[in-house]
């Protein structure tokens, strides 16, 4: 029990030698029990065998539809091949112009060598309807004489490549070549082929006046059955065959085969041979001296002529036309590529641009937060500066001039509110004793210690200020005299409690005051200042570690 696909590959090489048989196997195939790629197989070889008897059109139609759906690639190539055929014989120009280029392009990328010369084939027969022999000829030599070509298609390229020989009037034309090739083909039992060789042979034959010479072969034609299915060769054979006749002076059977021809083809399809016969026709009615047969023929002989030739100039023009619009296409579509190719880089362009812009904005923000981290630091190391500028960087209190400057606007401050300005100098007792005995450092030790209590006993009433070495200032506003006077003096006391840290704490540490008031001298620095410094100078002179207030009296 041979496969399906035994049975296809079977009918697949029957097609050309036995229609019917193919047919047959074809028909016993259960179609719905073929694989994918099989049916389309099947649909394909169903469609090409039904081509010869049936509707080109319709055959067109289906393969189109299967180079669709086709999958498998050297199929794809047979279908495009097949359909290209059909394309060149329903002048379907310029989609064939348009495949036969795909044509090309599949066959240069498949590997097995006998789908390439299939899809050659192909083209072969679009070629020769453009009637472009040369192309016929280039293709055909890439087939005939080449390893491993099947018979049908080597017959195939063998008939395109002669026919474009003798079109050529190539001197690589011999008919012995063109007797091997007819009988090459007989041999396979590709009948068509072998058909339209021995046409060739004829035809070549009547041109070089071989008449004799060429009726055997016209007679074996007419007794083949195979060549009598087909009838554009039977016409041309029987028109073929009235026309050597007439030459060999047999009238009756010219007349005969003749008439036959006519009959045969009433539709007046196969012009070419309908042209001949009525040719033959024309001859003998005129030589007869049948005047009125004659001009009947004559009269149709030209009309088919005329219009033979206006059909042929038609279809050169849709060739033309066809040609044109290709390449109107192929320049749109690389217009179109151009255009698409532009869009990208201009896509592209503004992508970049888009980075780019974020990349600045990016880099912008930075600078920005640098600049304002910088300012934020750049401020808070002026405010430290300014800061620096106003301390003492021994006792961490207000220098003289922080002070002298903050103590002007505060009094300032208190004339307008109408406020009672106290102002004190404090002064250590024998100061120089401690650096002298003790070293410096300890000196420096009883500065920062006397700042400290300063701090912590007037703070919160009074502005502070080291004025210079041991000498520091207080300024009280709003406050009574008498409470500044309590004020200053529990300080006193707390100075005097200092200890200081040498051994046993034996060393006492003392300090003098003098305090003025805005109500004994007015409210100017300088008056205060002088004013306290003169009861400093009281205090140390009538004793030391005492307070002492200015008094108008002093001034004497
Ligand atoms: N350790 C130290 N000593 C200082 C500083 N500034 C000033 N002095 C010293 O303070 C001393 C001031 O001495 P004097 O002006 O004679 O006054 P005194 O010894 O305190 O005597 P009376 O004020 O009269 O009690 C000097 O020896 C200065 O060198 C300082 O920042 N650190």
């Amino acid at each position: 029990q041979p496969s399906s696909k035994d049975i296809l590959k079977e009918a697949d090489e029957l097609r050309l030698s036995d229609r019917t048989a193919a047919k047959q196997l074809l028909d016993s195939i259960d179609v719905a029990k073929l694989s994918g790629s099989d049916e389309v197989y099947f649909q394909y070889l169903n469609a090409v065998i039904g081509t010869f008897n049936g509707d080109i059109k319709q055959t067109a139609e289906v393969l189109k539809n299967l180079l669709e759906i086709v999958k498998d690639k050297a199929l794809k190539v047979r279908i495009s091949a097949s359909y290209l055929n059909l394309l060149g014989s329903l002048g379907h120009w310029k989609e064939g112009l348009a495949l036969g280029e795909q044509l090309i392009s599949y066959a240069s990328d498949i590997e097995e060598q006998e789908v390439k010369y299939r899809a050659y084939l192909g083209l072969i027969a679009f070629y020769e309807q453009l009637q472009q022999p040369e192309t016929v000829l280039n293709l055909t030599n890439r087939i005939v004489g080449k390893e491993s070509v099947p018979a049908e298609v080597e017959c195939g390229a063998l008939a395109a490549q002669i026919s474009s020989l003798i079109k050529l009037n190539s001197q690589s034309f011999s008919i012995e070549y063109l007797q091997n090739a007819s009988q090459f083909c007989l041999d396979h039992g590709l009948t068509i082929y072998f058909a339209v060789l021995e046409m060739h042979k004829i035809a070549w034959m009547i041109s070089q006046k071989m008449y004799s010479e060429a009726l055997p072969y016209l007679e074996a034609l007419i007794a083949n059955p195979e060549v009598n299915k087909f009838t554009p060769h039977l016409t041309m054979v029987m028109s073929r065959y009235a026309e050597v006749n007439l030459k060999l002076g047999n009238i009756d059977v010219a007349r005969d085969f003749a008439r036959r021809t006519l009959a045969i083809d009433s539709e007046q399809n196969y012009r070419q041979a309908i042209i001949k016969a009525l040719e033959v026709l024309h001859v003998i009615e005129r030589d007869y001296g049948e005047i009125k047969e004659a001009y009947k023929y004559l009269v149709q002989l030209t009309s088919l002529q005329f219009a033979e030739n206006v059909s042929q100039q038609e279809k050169q023009l849709a060739i033309q036309k066809a040609w044109f619009e290709l390449d109107a296409f192929q320049h749109e579509n690389e217009l179109l590529d151009k255009e698409n190719s532009l869009l990208q880089t201009k896509a592209k362009l503004v992508r970049e641009n888009f980075e780019n812009s974020i990349l600045a904005l990016v880099l912008v923000s930075l600078i920005l937060l640098l600049l304002v981290f910088w300012s934020y630091r750049n401020h808070k190391v002026q405010a430290k500066l300014k800061q620096l500028a106003r301390i003492d960087s021994l006792t961490k209190i207000s220098n003289r001039r922080y002070f002298t400057e903050y103590a002007e606007t505060l009094i300032n401050k208190a004339r307008v509110n109408n406020e009672l300005v106290c102002f004190v100098i404090l002064d250590l007792d024998h100061f120089k004793n401690i650096n002298d005995s003790y070293g410096h450092q300890l000196g420096d030790t009883a500065l920062v210690m006397t700042a400290g209590t300063l701090t912590k006993t007037l703070a919160d009433d009074a502005v502070l200020g080291r004025l210079g070495g041991e000498e520091f200032g207080a300024i009280f506003c709003g406050k009574r005299i008498d409470e500044v006077l309590n004020l200053i003096e529990s300080c006193r006391n707390e100075i005097a409690s200092v200890k200081l840290p040498i051994a046993e704490y034996k060393l006492k540490l003392t300090a003098s005051f003098g305090v003025s008031s805005s109500e004994d001298v007015g409210y100017p620095f300088e008056n205060l200042y002088a004013a306290a410094d003169l009861a400093l100078f009281q205090s140390k002179r009538y004793g030391r570690n005492q307070v002492y207030q200015y008094s108008p009296s002093m001034d004497s």
